[in-house]
């Protein structure tokens, strides 16, 4: 995809973010890797209404190039986007379970979402690292992010939010849709007695056939 159609498609897949409500105000952010740099979306932009042309371009070196002026968290992005190369775009969130998840986690540990369906553990894997609580856009959480992402394609900003990486920004979105829906079932089944969680033979099954 080139820039222009993925420029399209980060304002296309931000609206259907914010429209279903895993995004709200001017909550969360997404970096997509360039050949030529990354695009970000621009600080205090509302994930529902971006416009394609003023989305911000970085280069290489993660400065400011064009656009509008780039979201807070570059940090949080960079950190994630070198940890993991293979990694094509990263999407942060403050969608509600995940959240919820983010401040019940240990902050340095890993935070308790068990596999209980295959798409969880398909598009996040094994582990689900919480970094501990850093002032929103502050750069010291670079480290700590970087360890996390390092080992997951997914993390918790402790009392703050969920970070997902994916392949490409499609994939970078699914997941952190799945990642919800995992951190929604867990909450509601957290303390039901009786709840089947996959065995760890069906989670390396589907880690090896899809991961
Ligand atoms: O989610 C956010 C901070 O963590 C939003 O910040 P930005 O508007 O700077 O992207
Ligand atoms: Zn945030």
């Amino acid at each position: 995809m080139d820039e222009r159609a993925l420029r399209e498609e980060l304002a296309v897949l931000g609206k259907s973010l914010f429209d279903r409500g895993y995004s709200v105000g001017t909550a969360g952010n997404v970096s997509v890797r360039l050949p030529d740099g990354y695009l970000m979306t621009p600080t205090n932009s509302c994930l529902g209404r971006l416009d394609p042309a003023r989305i911000s371009k970085l280069a290489p070196d993660w400065s400011h190039i064009t656009g509008d002026k780039p979201s807070k968290e570059v940090f949080l992005h960079r950190a994630v986007l070198t940890a993991r190369p293979e990694a094509g775009a990263v999407v942060h969130l403050h969608s509600t379970y995940a959240t919820a998840i983010s401040c019940l986690a240990p902050e340095g540990g890993d935070a308790e979402v068990p596999p209980l369906t295959p798409y969880f553990v398909m598009r996040i894997g094994r582990r689900l690292p919480c970094v501990p609580y850093y002032r929103p856009g502050d750069g010291a959480m670079e480290p700590a992010v970087f360890e996390a992402a390092k080992v997951a394609k997914a993390l918790l900003l402790a009392n703050h939010g969920p970070v997902v990486s994916g392949a490409t920004l499609r994939d970078a979105v699914y997941a952190a849709e799945e990642l919800e829906e995992a951190a929604r079932l867990a909450l509601l089944l957290r303390n039901v007695p009786g709840v089947r969680r996959l065995t760890p033979a069906q989670v390396d099954d589907l880690l090896q056939t899809f991961g």
